[in-house]
């Protein structure tokens, strides 16, 4: 996926880190066109967002407003000249998306997860080109992530951008949706140069936590925010605890400290980083120098136990050595978890390399 665009020689994009902001759901065109001219009033934004259709996960709630929505939405765009988004989640939608003149159309959760949606959308897509954001699916999975991306790609689709806005889990958590930070760090780590949004309004759920979880995605380097914003969110049709007032995103935004990725041009500056990377380079090979010995002893203690009739597994020694490792840990102003976790990997990998020498035959 070589050829994907960075946000910034997007066509609709003017400069990064972006904004999207917009209502949950198109609830009614006075509704729609009063907080999106809000947005405008308040916050200078790329772009404005809006559910026409909205997968809820019980029958019952308001399930959007369907077509009549993207008349209003077009109104919307021509009155305010700002690019529009909107989620789609089958042929139908994406062809109705397109006659009404949506710049950009995003993927969500709940289609991400479904292999042949995402293609029935990539099918409607090929030979249009309009950017598509694919939010991650409903639970932590990375390859279904990128196999979403790559369909759109596969369309022929080179604005692609990925958006993440937590996942689903049984666990009540402070967050609506976990945020798992390391599974979109996967994704960039997979995906270089994939553009990658948040949605803190979804992963947090609740108002409060929208400008924390927007600070660590500015601060985990990512191009930019998708924000629910209604003119009066206590009395939104969907989501209403975690949609804001168009002077509070605003506020937010403002309040967001943007980091840069690099220093441009203080050769001081660049030096003393380059100097400590240097350093690093230096421990992590006395890191990988150490655990190389620590698993030569490991295989001499596989040969001994091989020859004695030993078991592999020595629950009585394994959990003195965990529970003592921690203790060290944190005289030296480490955390417990990180060194157990650390640990728990070391012992999975003495595991598995004498349960090799104790099934190999001895060498005589
Ligand atoms: O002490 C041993 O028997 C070892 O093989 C070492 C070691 C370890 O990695 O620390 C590995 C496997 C055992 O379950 C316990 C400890």
């Amino acid at each position: 996926m070589k050829d994907i665009k960075p946000l910034k020689s997007w066509d609709i994009v003017r400069d990064t880190p972006i904004a999207i902001a917009g209502p949950c759901s198109a609830e009614t065109e006075e509704q729609l066109m009063e907080t999106c001219r809000q947005i405008k009033e308040n916050i200078d934004i790329t772009m404005l967002r809006a559910g026409i259709w909205k997968p809820r996960t019980r029958p019952g709630s308001f399930e959007g407003v369907g077509e009549v929505g993207l008349q209003w939405f077009k109104n919307v765009k021509e009155e305010l000249g700002m690019p529009i988004t909107t989620e789609v989640a089958n042929a139908e939608h994406v062809e109705l998306a397109l006659k009404y003149d949506v710049d950009v159309l995003w993927i969500g959760a709940r289609s991400t997860v479904n292999p042949f949606t995402v293609q029935e959308i990539a099918d409607a897509l090929k030979g249009v080109d309009i950017p598509v954001i694919v939010k991650n699916p409903l639970n932590p999975d990375l390859a279904l992530w990128m196999g979403a991306i790559e369909r759109i790609y596969n369309a022929g689709i080179t604005q692609v951008a990925a958006l993440h806005r937590g996942f689903s889990s049984f666990e009540k958590t402070k967050y609506r949706n976990i945020p798992m930070w390391k599974l979109p760090i996967a994704l960039k780590t997979e995906l270089p140069n994939i553009p990658l949004l948040c949605d803190p309004s979804h992963i947090g759920g609740t108002r409060d936590l929208i400008l924390p979880v927007s600070q660590k995605a500015m601060d985990l380097d990512y191009d930019g925010l998708m924000i629910e914003v209604h003119r009066n969110p206590e009395e939104a049709w969907s989501d209403a605890s975690q949609q804001v007032t168009p002077q509070r995103l605003a506020e937010i935004l403002n309040e967001v400290k943007i980091k840069k990725r690099k220093l441009d041009g203080d050769p001081i500056e660049e030096n003393k980083l380059s100097d400590l990377r240097g350093k690093i380079d230096r421990i992590d090979r006395e890191i990988i120098e150490a655990l190389a010995s620590r698993m030569d002893v490991v295989e001499e203690i596989g040969g001994y136990k091989r020859d004695n009739n030993l078991t592999v597994f020595q629950a009585e020694r394994w959990i003195d050595v965990f529970q003592k490792r921690p203790g060290l840990a944190s005289e030296l102003g480490l955390s417990k978890t990180f060194i157990e976790q650390m640990f728990k990997l070391i012992h999975d990998e003495s595991i598995r390399l004498q349960t090799k020498i104790v099934n190999t035959e001895r060498a005589e």
